[in-house]
């Protein structure tokens, strides 16, 4: 088992210019140099060339800018290095990913905002448009941008008593045409627009009951299930499965790739909206009161 870690990944704070490139160096460990620490962790076995990713950003994942751009790189490390499988998972206890980090959105900064969102499009344009088979390891809840990532994927594990959707109508947001593309693709038109209308959070029952999820095994039973499924993959002659990847996923990807900036735009008017502003700052309060609470 090689390891490949990204710490993060190099991320410089000025702007447009996001990220030196991280060097790869090959040997049986690689490790690629980061601003931020161990964020994501990835490993390669080297013998199968199946990848996985584990999501390290407490307490819950939350996509910032850095996370996102971390993700990013390392996708088209994997991909360049002719990966051929990738389980996406977390390394949070109890979380997979909690969406994208609402603090990017409120009250924010114009120019990193869209910064931001590009970061966005780049790792939905590399996770859904990837060559390598890839499965999602759901071992947490995973609202939003989370429940966008599994949808990425070309499978999906989840454990027991967590919950999975697109909630952004809950805070008073809006998913964009490519998130709705991407569960449209998994769950089909009628409960997309069901789940995106009403923002539902589903069970992990329920999720497989819809088929949003594939598979539901005890916690400690995601990692294996996923690896046992990526052998089913790994069987496939490659060039049929990434061909038979792209016929179904290519006029979704270029329908974003052609109106990046177009979508860029939009979600910065939108999201500096007063209305808006003023919902994601009562949901952030209200995720705050809850946190206290536990306390
Ligand atoms: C018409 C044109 C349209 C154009 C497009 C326009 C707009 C599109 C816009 C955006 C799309 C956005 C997609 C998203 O991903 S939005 C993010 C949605 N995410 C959520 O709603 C998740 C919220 N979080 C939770 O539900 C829970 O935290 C969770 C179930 C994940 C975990 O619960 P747990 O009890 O373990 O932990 P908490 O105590 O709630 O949280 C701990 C800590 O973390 C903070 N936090 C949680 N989630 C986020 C987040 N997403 N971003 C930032 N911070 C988050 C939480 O506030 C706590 O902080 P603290 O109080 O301890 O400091």
């Amino acid at each position: 088992m090689a390891t490949l870690w990204t710490r993060g990944i190099q991320v410089c704070r000025a702007l447009p210019r996001l990220c030196t490139a991280p060097s790869v160096q090959r040997r049986t460990s690689v490790r690629l140099m980061s601003t931020e620490k161990d964020n994501l962790l990835v490993d390669v076995d080297s013998k199968t060339g199946v990848a996985t990713m584990q999501m390290n950003r407490p307490p819950v994942n939350s996509l910032n800018l850095e996370f996102l751009t971390s993700i990013s790189i390392a996708l088209e490390k994997l991909e360049n290095e002719k990966c051929r499988g990738l389980i996406l998972t977390s390394d949070v206890p109890k979380i997979f990913c909690a969406g994208l980090d609402i603090l990017e959105m409120y009250q924010p900064d114009v120019e990193r905002l869209q910064v931001f969102w590009r970061s966005l499009q780049d790792v939905w344009l590399r996770l859904y448009g990837s060559k390598m088979a890839t499965i999602a390891a759901i071992n947490g809840h995973s609202p939003a941008g989370g429940c966008l990532l599994a949808t990425c994927c070309d499978y999906r594990i989840m454990a027991p008593n967590y919950t999975i959707g697109l909630n952004e109508t809950q805070l008073g947001i809006v998913a964009p045409f490519w998130f709705r593309d991407t569960m449209c693709g998994v769950i089909g038109h009628r409960e997309t627009e069901h789940a995106l209308t009403l923002g539902i959070m589903y069970s992990t029952e329920e999720a497989l009951n819809i088929k949003l999820v594939d598979k539901v095994v005890p916690q400690d039973k995601v990692i294996p299930a996923a690896q046992e499924k990526m052998k089913q993959y790994l069987k496939i002659p490659e060039v049929a499965r990434q061909l038979s990847k792209d016929l179904m996923r290519r006029e979704t990807v270029e329908k974003l790739r052609l109106r990046r900036e177009d979508d860029v735009a939009a979600f910065k008017n939108f999201a500096v909206r007063e209305s808006v502003q003023k919902s994601l700052g009562m949901y952030l309060e209200m995720l705050k009161k809850k946190s206290q609470q536990k306390k």
